[in-house]
């Protein structure tokens, strides 16, 4: 191999390495298998799940109740478990116990996936509201943008929408007052909220015939922009929507997702997912292949962002495709605003190299907590499954040790393959028409109803029906990463190096060129070890 693809590997993680490694089984005690709470004794770095307080806003945030007599729909009993994925899924058998908690993850992540119904309500609530809009302000268009028009959205998400008009005035005060006005005279809104002194002003409020929460702010276009990104690193991105979803609704289940409570929000959430991916060296040296691998990647991640990542010095950089960690003092507007050399997280926004989009998350301190908390539940969870007989295996969750979905019982069908996303569709039109328009005028404002009557094409993502038992055929690669990277042996650790640990990754991660029983001795040496 190719040199390139190695020192571009060991490029990536040049800015951690002044940072001291940590001992990622400092924590780590042996929970019961029983142990449902997700509560590890004695774990320090566990931030718990919430209480049952939460179930109720769960509810109330919830699409989970959108299956119910609003839109005419069979309403289904609550589920009594906190791991629904897993019914009638059970993946106990699995010789590799990573195998596993990559079929869970996939599991999860079809159970939260949007049913026909629930795409046609948010279809409906959008073309409600942009038609109200139009009725208001005839030279105003209402769009889509964030998590709708990328895929990426909860059954609870909120629909972030934005006003653009031919005046460009829709900014003001009183017009935030007249939409929010007219909205609720025609019972469209309800909890309406006009939030018009921040730096970005907006209405929020819940639609009454879906009980969607919406956002709509007003005359930009960055977000319409950024859906466009976002959309082109799920084309690019094995695993991306798979991860990011897990870590929403990792986040969600401990109030750590609220940007407005100093949680992490979506955004931020997809930057440094897109980023850890791309610049993983097992998938930048082709080694493994990420769809196979999500439940040791999703470890991964919880180990880097919880455990390793030089927060105080480091900055995650994602524009122009092409994401890398940069040294904070080389990001002269961060350096400028004082965010630089202190604990908080720094992600460049690809659209504004100025902006830091993670700057309100301030409760750092606990996120990187949850984090780590993760990577120490699962990696237990994981050796303890493990180690346990088939038996004992049975209607078990590994997932469930660290994420809970509850609400209304869901099915695991996809159905974004079965209806289109209007919120897709409509921004995809927006940048057609864009891109037809000379680009020196600023503030352009795109006419909605010159419409070109295109239909999005449905791709059939067809990762998504393979057998994770038949892994593919490895494109390239015949030598280890370790060996690719010059690592010498495990004993030598020092700084962080993602590559030379004595974790689960070096045998979890799916190595083609380590046969079952290397693997199965790994997994007892570790057993061996951990006892000591
Ligand atoms: N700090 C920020 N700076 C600039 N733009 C932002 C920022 N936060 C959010 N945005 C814009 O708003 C969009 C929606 O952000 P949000 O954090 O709500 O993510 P989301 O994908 O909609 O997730 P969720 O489903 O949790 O709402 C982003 O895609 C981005 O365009
Ligand atoms: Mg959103």
């Amino acid at each position: 191999m190719r040199k390139s693809s190695l020192s571009k590997a060991q490029r990536n993680f040049q800015v951690f390495n002044r940072n001291d490694h940590v001992n990622q089984y400092e924590n780590l005690e042996e929970s019961s298998i029983e142990d449902k709470s997700g509560s590890l004794d004695g774990n320090d770095d566990f931030i718990a799940f919430d209480n049952s307080s939460s179930e109720d806003e769960d509810d109330k945030e919830g699409q989970e109740t959108v299956l119910g007599s609003d839109v005419g729909e069979e309403v289904l009993p609550t589920v009594n478990t906190d791991y629904p994925w897993i019914l009638n899924h059970d993946h106990s058998k699995q010789r590799e116990i990573a195998d596993w908690l990559t079929l869970e993850i996939r599991d999860f992540v079809a159970y939260i996936s949007p049913s026909r119904q629930e795409i046609e309500l948010r279809n409906k609530t959008i073309r409600t509201l942009r038609h109200a809009v139009g009725k208001l302000w005839p030279g105003a268009d209402l769009q889509v943008f964030g998590s709708y028009a990328t895929d990426l959205y909860l059954p609870g998400s909120d629909i972030d929408c934005v006003v653009n008009s031919k005046t460009g005035d829709k900014e003001s005060r009183p017009s935030l007052y007249e939409l929010a006005h007219f909205l609720k005279s025609r019972k469209l809104a309800t909890q309406v909220e006009v939030i018009a002194k921040a730096r970005v002003p907006i209405i929020k409020f819940v639609e009454p015939n879906s009980q969607i929460h919406v956002d709509v702010s007003f005359e930009r276009t960055n977000g319409l922009e950024a859906a466009k990104l976002i959309r082109s690193w799920l084309e690019q991105t094995p695993g991306l929507r798979e991860l990011v979803l897990i870590v929403k609704q990792f986040l969600h289940a401990r109030r750590l997702n609220n940007v407005h409570t100093g949680g992490l929000g979506g955004f931020s959430i997809i930057c440094l997912v897109y980023a850890f991916l791309n610049l993983h060296p097992r998938i930048v040296t082709g080694e493994i292949d990420a769809r196979y691998n999500l439940g040791v990647l999703l470890i991964d991640f919880f180990e880097l962002y919880g455990k390793n990542f030089g927060y105080d010095d480091v900055a995650v950089v994602v524009a122009d495709q092409r994401p890398c960690y940069i040294r904070k003092s080389d990001w002269s507007d961060l350096r400028l605003s004082g965010g630089s050399g202190t604990f908080n997280l720094a992600i460049q926004d690809p659209g504004d190299p100025s902006n830091n989009i993670s700057r309100s998350s301030f409760n750092l301190r606990d996120i990187k907590k949850a984090f780590a908390g993760g990577f120490d539940l699962l990696t237990n969870r994981c050796f303890e499954l493990d180690t346990a007989t088939f038996k004992d295996r049975v209607g078990k969750s590994i997932l469930g040790n660290v994420i809970k979905y509850r609400g209304t019982l869901r099915d695991f069908n996809d159905d974004r393959y079965l209806v289109a996303n209007s919120a897709i569709i409509e921004n995809e039109k927006y940048h057609k028409r864009r891109s037809r328009i000379v680009h020196d005028q600023e503030d352009v404002f795109i006419d909605p109803s010159e419409s070109d009557g295109e239909t999005l094409k449905e791709e059939q993502d067809s990762y998504l029906i393979q057998e994770i038992e038949q892994p593919p055929k490895k494109r390239r690669q015949t030598k280890s990463v370790n060996e690719l990277m010059g690592v010498p042996n495990e004993d030598e650790e020092d700084d962080y190096n993602p590559l030379n640990r004595e974790t689960t990754e070096s045998s979890t991660l799916k190595n083609a060129t380590v046969d079952a029983q290397t693997r199965r001795d790994y997994w007892l040496n570790k057993g061996n070890s951990m006892s000591n």
